[in-house]
């Protein structure tokens, strides 16, 4: 289907001895948008991704990648997606501006400014040996080698990992500018946090199989904030006991704090008859809704 990116059809892969990567994965990554591909260590992410490179094949089950077949165009679909791979390993005795060149000319030429510029924003000098570089000045290389050709496809196996906080940031707006432009991006990770600044929908995966698709709005709406409302004079705590989705209140002296679910505006409505000197309300913790994905082994597929 032209609207889909990528897409499988209960596809498995069984590692020698009958160990299993993946155990019917049944995924559909829309055109355009950015997927949040999360899992435990072992889950079947970087197994997934490396079938969608055609790295490795899958034991039986079907793919589509930007409507091809990797396994029969692995060739001319190279060429339309930026790949990072979990483990970036190159050669390290060229620079990054060696490296970087060399991978450009094989898509087809990328301006030197446009390798300069990516460099600039995230720090990374170009004329080292990528063999002295850290870890994450080496994982910048592999995040400006997946976008510098602009392709339609970016498929990123954890690229953060190494990053640090202001360079995530940089890397959030890559990943914004890169859609803004067209392309999806199938992005995984076992850090939620990592990826809801930046992505449309989530995909759970557990033990191969993926076992919630979910958009990030409607994660954040089902999650519990933290709540503390400090007031000038008295209030009645019955009447935040009466507010929708919010509980777990407890009072000490002027303040009041409790677990709110869902909108704001009853709460907020309830505290504006009262004088509040200070509210806080935590972001909502995604962290805590996924793993709760992980506690149901039940979980039923779950379509966004
Ligand atoms: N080359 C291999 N040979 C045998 N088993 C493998 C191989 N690669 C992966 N596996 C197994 O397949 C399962 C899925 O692994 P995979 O690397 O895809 O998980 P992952 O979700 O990417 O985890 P991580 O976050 O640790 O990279 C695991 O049980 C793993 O041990």
């Amino acid at each position: 289907m032209a609207d889909l990116a990528i897409s499988t059809q209960d596809l498995v892969k069984t590692y020698g001895r009958g160990t299993r990567g993946l155990a019917g994965l049944d995924l559909e990554v829309r055109t355009n948008e950015v997927y949040g591909y999360l899992g435990p260590n072992g889950a079947g992410k970087s197994t997934t991704i490396r079938i969608l490179l055609d790295l490795i094949r899958a034991t039986s089950g079907t793919v589509r990648v930007l409507g091809l077949d990797p396994r029969a165009d692995g060739v001319a679909l190279r060429r339309r997606i930026g790949y990072l791979a979990g483990d970036f390993v190159v050669d390290g005795r060229q620079t990054s501006r060696q490296l970087l060149t060399y991978l450009g000319n094989l898509r087809g030429g990328v301006p030197a400014a446009r390798i300069a510029e990516l460099a600039d924003r995230l720090d990374l000098d170009l004329d080292r040996q990528i063999r002295g570089l850290s870890k994450g000045n080496r994982q910048k290389a592999g995040v400006i080698q997946a976008f510098m050709h602009s392709p339609e496809l970016l498929v990123l196996d954890e690229p953060t990992s190494g990053l640090d906080p202001f360079l995530q940031q940089e890397f959030v707006r890559l990943v914004q500018e890169a859609q803004r432009e067209g392309a999806t991006v199938f992005m995984s990770s076992h850090v939620m946090s990592e990826v809801q600044h930046t992505a449309d929908r989530v995909g759970i995966i557990r033990d191969g199989r993926l076992v919630a698709v979910e958009s990030v709005e409607s994660l954040r709406a089902h999650a519990v904030r933290s709540v503390t409302l400090t007031f000038d004079g008295g209030f009645d705590a019955a009447d935040f006991a009466r507010v929708p989705g919010f509980s777990d209140l407890t009072v000490a002296g002027p303040t009041l704090r409790g677990r709110l679910a869902g909108h704001t505006d009853e709460l907020v409505k309830a505290a504006s008859r009262y004088t509040v000197r200070d509210l806080l309300c935590e972001e909502p913790d995604l962290e805590e809704i996924f793993f709760h994905y992980y506690a149901r082994p039940e979980a039923d597929h779950v379509p966004a």
